[in-house]
């Protein structure tokens, strides 16, 4: 089976998370998206912010109405913080004959050289990075970290970065969409619109339990 990967704080969840993971999808014929939130995100202060479960409420929310999205909540199992390598190694040993596409925006990839082993990641699944706006990635191979990019080799036609381990990094641009979950929190908090950023079922969540204006 081909599984994608989509891990996130998801505060809140929105829709370029939803339209990146279907875009990835359709085109890597993949056969399920998992999304994952992160129980403690490495790189992100949380303190003071949503809990996981009310996270992972918005993320079932959101995905509930497509059969070939699922959630997982495999990183609240955990204690500390929710390193990705931890959650690859976990779903390969849950789920040993599929093969994974780590989904992941070109602003996060970008930082990935201080991820926890990070040079596992690139052993474990192949990475689809999506352009986001501000964040561009024109050249692929200069995005790497520069300690491992002798590991590729580049295939112009296919936009891919094969890794010597046998997996690729893929790069998808061309689905520029300007969401993110901090402008979607600033709005709510100024009591201001956040529809058709969020999926409605989100957005009436959030306004019935006043996520934004309440608790952070
Ligand atoms: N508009 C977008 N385009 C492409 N990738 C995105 C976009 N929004 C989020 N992502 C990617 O989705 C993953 C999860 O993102 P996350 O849950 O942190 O949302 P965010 O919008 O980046 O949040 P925040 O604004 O709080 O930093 C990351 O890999 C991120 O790069
Ligand atoms: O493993 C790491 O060191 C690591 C460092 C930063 C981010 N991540 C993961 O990257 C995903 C997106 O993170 P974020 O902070 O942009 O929401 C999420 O699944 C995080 O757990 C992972």
């Amino acid at each position: 089976m081909k599984t994608g990967i989509l891990g996130g704080t998801f505060n809140p969840i929105h829709l370029a998370h939803l339209r990146i993971a279907e875009e990835v999808r359709d085109r890597f014929a993949l056969d399920r998206v998992i999304f994952i939130p992160a129980a403690a995100p490495p790189h992100k202060p949380m303190a003071g912010e949503l809990p996981f479960e009310t996270r992972c409420k918005m993320v079932r929310r959101a995905t509930v109405d497509n059969p070939a999205f699922a959630v997982s909540d495999i990183e609240g199992r955990r204690a500390g913080k929710s390193y990705s390598i931890d959650t690859l190694r976990e779903l390969r040993r849950e789920h040993p004959g599929d093969e994974f596409f780590f989904i992941i925006g070109s602003d996060s990839f970008l930082d990935i050289g201080s991820w926890r082993e990070y040079t596992a990641i690139f052993d474990a699944c192949n990475i689809v990075v999506v352009e986001r706006p501000g964040a561009e990635v024109p050249d692929l191979t200069t995005a790497l970290p520069v300690a491992i990019a002798s590991q590729f080799c580049y295939h112009d036609a296919e936009k891919r970065l094969a890794h010597r381990s046998g997996y690729s990094v893929y790069h998808l641009a061309g689905v520029p969409l300007d969401i993110s979950s901090s402008a979607i929190r600033t709005l709510a908090r100024l009591g201001r619109s956040i529809r058709y950023l969020v999926p409605e079922r989100v957005e009436h969540y959030i306004k019935e339990q006043r996520i934004y204006t309440d608790a952070g």
